[in-house]
């Protein structure tokens, strides 16, 4: 079974992702880890931090010359930040002198990050955190309640993505939505979303500042962007990720936790901010009638062939072979710069909320992290089904379910 964890604070000296089940054979390099990493911090409303933060990533395990071993890969991305924040983030004990000494030496940035963090900031985890592990500031909450996490997610998810692409699966993501501005519908479709799929799709999407698959809406979001800045404030959006390539049958009906829908919707869901999910036209299918909301059926050269793209790709809990198509919904960034009322939890005073510095807008990153996790969902499916020590072993197995299912057209 592949199975993931990651560890480190957003401060900390470093991110850890250990990723274990994956077969040997799967091409894996450093310079495929760094090429995911940087599509992560592309994106038109980011903060400060995005344009230092090199994520210096290293391969510690589990990879020997370009190709997994079939041991767990185990990924360390090193935070430039580090040397900023080694007193406050010391894993070894410090005194409050010390910190203290530190902040009264160091400029008004410096004292500021020293400070206890008594300002809970409404929309984040400072303040369920602080009460749920007894805690008299945010300082350990924020640490990793922090998207810096998804980065060791982005990391975890290309090696993923390399072992669909070794099985003639690929993946693709977008911006649909931010600020409110929409890609129409009609800019939308079976074409443009499988382009997105390609490398050439990919390349293209990247160029883009807001990662968005049309042009004028892309205008329109960036000018989002810019008055919200201006104004002070953050905005959300609407993410999508499009997998071409799958077999039919990843994920079970048998059981509600085998379903793969299931598993995604929980996969991204547990992104930082992500509010709601649905697959393919998820929440405009409750108000299309029933003749007008499901994939119907042709029989075309001797196979089963879907005439649109409504399900997003999955039904009964299990993949159609269709294209996977699966939205998220970002609600903008909690630490607003008009900063929201709050309490000071030392005084028990009214107060703003705490704010150094933060992103306008991270929908376009959030679109990488969701592909990675979708990656990972997909590739423990994957291997679920046709299992496999060996990338080898995997495609074979594949093969012969693929040649399975077209000698009976898709049927019994
Ligand atoms: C890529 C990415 C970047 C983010 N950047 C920020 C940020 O700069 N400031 C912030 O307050 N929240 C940011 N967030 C959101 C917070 O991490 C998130 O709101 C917080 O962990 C609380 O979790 P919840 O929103 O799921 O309840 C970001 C999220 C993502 C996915
Ligand atoms: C560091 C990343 O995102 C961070 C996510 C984040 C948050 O609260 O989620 C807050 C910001 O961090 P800081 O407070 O250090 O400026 C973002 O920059 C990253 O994506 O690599």
């Amino acid at each position: 079974m592949l199975r993931w964890l990651t560890a480190g604070e957003s401060h900390g000296e470093a991110l850890t992702a250990v990723l274990e089940g994956v077969p040997a054979g799967v091409e894996v390099t450093t310079e495929h880890l760094q090429r995911a990493l940087a599509r992560r911090r592309l994106g038109y409303g980011r903060g400060a931090r995005m344009s230092f933060e090199a994520d210096r990533v290293t391969l510690v395990g589990g990879v020997r010359h370009g190709v997994t071993m079939g041991s767990p890969v185990a990924i360390r991305i090193d935070n430039t930040e580090w040397p900023k924040w080694e007193k406050v983030m010391s894993a070894d004990p410090v005194t409050p002198e010390e910190l203290l000494v530190d902040a009264g030496k160091g400029d008004a940035r410096e004292v500021a990050r020293n400070r206890p963090l008594t300002r809970p900031r409404p929309g984040h985890a400072d303040l369920a955190g602080m009460q749920k592990y007894g805690l008299d500031e945010a300082r350990p909450v924020l640490e990793r309640a922090s998207a810096r996490e998804t980065a060791a997610r982005v990391a975890l998810g290309e090696v993923a993505r390399q072992l669909l692409a070794a099985t003639g699966i690929r993946l693709g993501s977008h911006v649909v939505a931010l600020g409110g501005e929409h890609v129409p519908a009609e800019a939308l479709g079976r074409e443009v979303w499988s382009a997105l799929t390609t490398e050439a799709g990919r390349s293209r999407l990247d160029a883009d500042p807001v990662r968005c698959a049309d042009a004028a809406s892309s205008e329109r979001m960036v000018a989002a962007v810019d008055a919200a800045k201006r104004e002070g404030d953050t905005l959300g959006g609407v993410v999508e990720v499009v997998v071409a390539g799958l077999p039919s049958g990843l994920g079970s009906h048998v059981h509600g936790d085998r379903r793969l829908d299931a598993q995604l919707a929980g996969a991204l869901m547990s992104i930082q901010a992500i509010k709601g999910v649905e697959l393919g036209d998820g929440f405009d299918l409750a108000d299309t009638p029933g003749s007008r909301a499901h994939d119907e059926m042709v029989w075309e050269d001797g196979h089963v062939r879907r005439v649109s793209d409504r399900s997003g790709g999955v039904e009964g809990g299990m993949s159609t072979g269709e294209l996977l198509r699966v939205r998220a919904a970002m609600k903008p960034i909690s630490t607003v710069p008009r900063a929201l009322r709050t309490v000071d939890t030392a005084t028990g005073e009214a107060a703003t909320a705490h704010h150094q510095r933060s992103d306008v807008c991270a929908v376009p990153a959030a679109a990488v992290v969701a592909e990675a996790e979708v990656a990972l969902v997909l590739a423990r499916a994957l291997l679920e089904k046709f299992g496999g020590d060996h990338v080898d072993d995997t495609v074979a197995a594949l093969e012969h379910y693929r040649q399975r299912v077209a000698a009976t057209g898709g049927g019994a």
